[in-house]
């Protein structure tokens, strides 16, 4: 009864609500606040330090692009690496791909992952993939120690650059993500909104054409329930066999990445693959130039 209000000072002057019914937890990790509450029209959402990682009417949004782009823009893939994305949607998403071997998953914070697995079964049903080995702990050392080479992807699932994931928007972990990856290799990561962030994703920008010697974009998706109803990706590709992320070449067909536990696709799809790379003017100007 009453309103959730995602106050931010990495928004500022504005703030999403959402009608409260019920708050069903709250606790506090080594890492920061967590809180679940049951929505009037939102279904449940997933709160971390005030700020809203996902509810269960829009997350398909993020979950599915933040994978779906990356992997099906190589053909093949066999092992993936995601940093973060304790909630398991991510996993769910990877899961999808028959061609896929293995999936290394590091999240430093396991009240998330127990969170999700006990409010969010469709989300954490990711968990459940016998080809995922889940390691608690930071994804910075999980990538120093990680073998060159080793990984056709990696997803950095983060929430935003003030708290934990701080580190994960930084050159230096950038560098390490390059190295795990083998020649054409692709990353996939949360790179903030061309609404609030646009200075922060040119940073990113200017980092990634540095490290990544392939190509480097950035695509978006609408997620009503984050700040300015957008969130942005940065899609990049190491130096090797060519990647073109706007033309999908390993598209994931509807049905048959379609099984009872994950249910089917709602929001990816090979047209809005393509779709999700065009930007409008001011962003076009940073993203391309830099
Ligand atoms: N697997 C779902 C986790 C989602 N990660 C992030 C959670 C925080 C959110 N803030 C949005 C800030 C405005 N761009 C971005 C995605």
């Amino acid at each position: 009864p009453g309103w959730f209000s995602e106050i931010s000072p990495m928004w500022p002057g504005e703030a999403h609500s959402l009608k409260v019914e019920k708050i069903l937890f709250q606790g506090k990790s080594d890492y920061q606040n967590v809180m679940v509450f049951q929505s009037s029209t939102y279904g449940k959402v997933l709160v971390l330090d005030g700020v809203i990682q996902l509810t269960e009417r829009d997350e398909c949004a993020y979950q599915e692009m933040i994978t779906h782009l990356p992997l099906c823009s190589i053909p093949n893939p066999k092992k993936v690496l995601v940093i973060g994305g304790g909630d398991g949607g991510v996993l769910r998403e990877v899961s999808r791909h028959s061609s896929i071997e293995q999936i290394d998953i590091c999240e430093i914070d396991k009240m998330v992952v127990d969170v999700s697995k006990q409010f969010f079964p469709s989300v954490a049903v990711g968990f459940e993939d016998p080809r995922v080995n889940l390691h608690i702990g930071d994804g910075v050392a999980f990538l120093k120690n990680a073998p060159e080479g080793t990984y056709d992807a990696v997803i950095v699932d983060s929430s935003d650059p003030i708290g934990p994931a701080q580190e994960l928007f930084e050159k230096p972990f950038f560098e390490s993500v390059a190295k795990a990856l083998r020649p054409g290799g692709v990353v996939s990561t949360q790179a903030e909104s061309i609404w609030l962030h646009m200075h922060i994703i040119e940073d990113i920008v200017a980092n990634c054409r540095q490290i990544f010697k392939g190509s480097v974009n950035y695509a978006w998706t609408t997620v009503p329930t984050y700040p300015s109803g957008m969130i942005g990706f940065m899609l990049c590709s190491t130096e090797g066999p060519p990647v073109d992320f706007k033309h999908p070449v390993n598209p994931i067909d509807a049905d048959d990445s379609h099984s009872k536990s994950r249910g089917p696709l709602k929001f990816y799809n090979s047209e809005i693959h393509t779709a999700a790379f065009c930007l409008p003017t001011f962003a076009k100007k940073v993203v391309d130039s830099k």
